[in-house]
């Protein structure tokens, strides 16, 4: 099926899919189909990598190349896929658990390694499918199914801890910003090297309900009132930015991703044969 076929199918929504109506993932995953549109890559030339949750049945739903792996492990099928098959564009859809919890030493590998595939993290600031419970980036004081009185753990900047770990592009919108999106995640997907695209979704049935913003409507009016964009966001003090998404692209690099440094040394050790 071609990518405008996809996207016109989203667009009326006859998408039969497992989410829950008013879900974010849908506004993530079309943002993707329209950036790899937008490029007019050959789909068969695409590898869409995902874990187990939620936003990873995204895999499910598209006439890729797809794998539909284990929960925490889709990098590392990803960087498989991507020694294997070089000339592939590899893709990596997961959730905020799947990518940073149970998969976050996948994450903070690859991103070392500079291996070339795009991981776009749907960030819902809770683990959805499994009903709720807080997780890495679940905002202080915020409540979960698990922290009914209020997030104590400092969650994780996915920004900062991709840019520290190594990535070479990173990036941040909201679904509310779908430009934006679909700007990065074109970026990140002609980007050479590993490229984090964190796309901040609303998870309306668990994180909005907990709460108090249940209506996916008001979850992005929310996203929509507290996003700052990284310029602005430079010129506020860290109290002016408490609980405010900072959105914008916050790293670009050139560095020889992982297969380039591996080819020159194998063909130096060839050489020296
Ligand atoms: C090894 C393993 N541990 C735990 C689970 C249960 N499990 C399935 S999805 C999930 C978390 C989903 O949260 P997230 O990755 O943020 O995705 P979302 O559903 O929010 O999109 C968990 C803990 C599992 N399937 N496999
Ligand atoms: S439980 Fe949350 S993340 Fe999962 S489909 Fe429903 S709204 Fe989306």
């Amino acid at each position: 099926m071609k990518v405008e076929k996809l996207i016109t199918y989203l667009r009326e929504e006859r998408w039969p899919s497992i989410w829950c109506a008013g879900c974010g993932n849908g506004i993530v995953l079309k943002a993707f189909l329209q950036a790899i549109d937008d490029l007019k890559l050959n789909r068969e030339r695409i590898a869409v990598v995902s874990g187990i949750g939620c936003s990873s049945r995204a895999t499910g739903y598209i006439d890729f190349n797809t794998l539909h792996t284990l929960h925490g492990r889709a990098i590392a099928f990803a960087t498989g896929v991507k020694l294997a098959r070089p000339d592939f564009h590899v893709a990596v859809l997961g959730g905020d658990g799947d990518i940073l919890a149970i998969g976050g030493n996948h994450f903070i590998h690859a991103c070392r390694r500079n291996i070339d595939i795009t991981i776009i993290i749907f960030n819902n600031m809770i683990y959805g499918m499994t009903g709720g419970q807080n997780s890495p980036t679940t905002p202080l004081e915020k409540r979960a199914s698990t922290t009914p009185y209020g997030n104590i753990e400092k969650p994780f900047d996915t920004v900062k801890l991709a840019i520290a770990a190594g990535a070479t592009y990173v990036a941040r919108a909201t679904v509310y910003h779908y430009p934006l999106l679909v700007k990065y995640i074109t970026k990140a997907l002609q980007h050479k090297g590993t490229a984090v695209v964190e796309a901040v979704t609303n998870c309306h049935t668990y994180y909005g309900r907990y709460n108090n913003i249940a209506n996916p409507a008001d979850m992005l009016e929310y996203f929509k009132k507290n996003s700052i964009m990284l310029e602005k966001a430079k010129t506020m003090s860290e109290e002016e930015l408490k609980d405010k998404i900072i959105i914008g692209e916050f790293h670009q690099e050139i560095r020889p991703d992982y297969l380039e440094l591996y080819r020159e040394v194998v063909a130096k050790a060839l050489e020296e044969e």
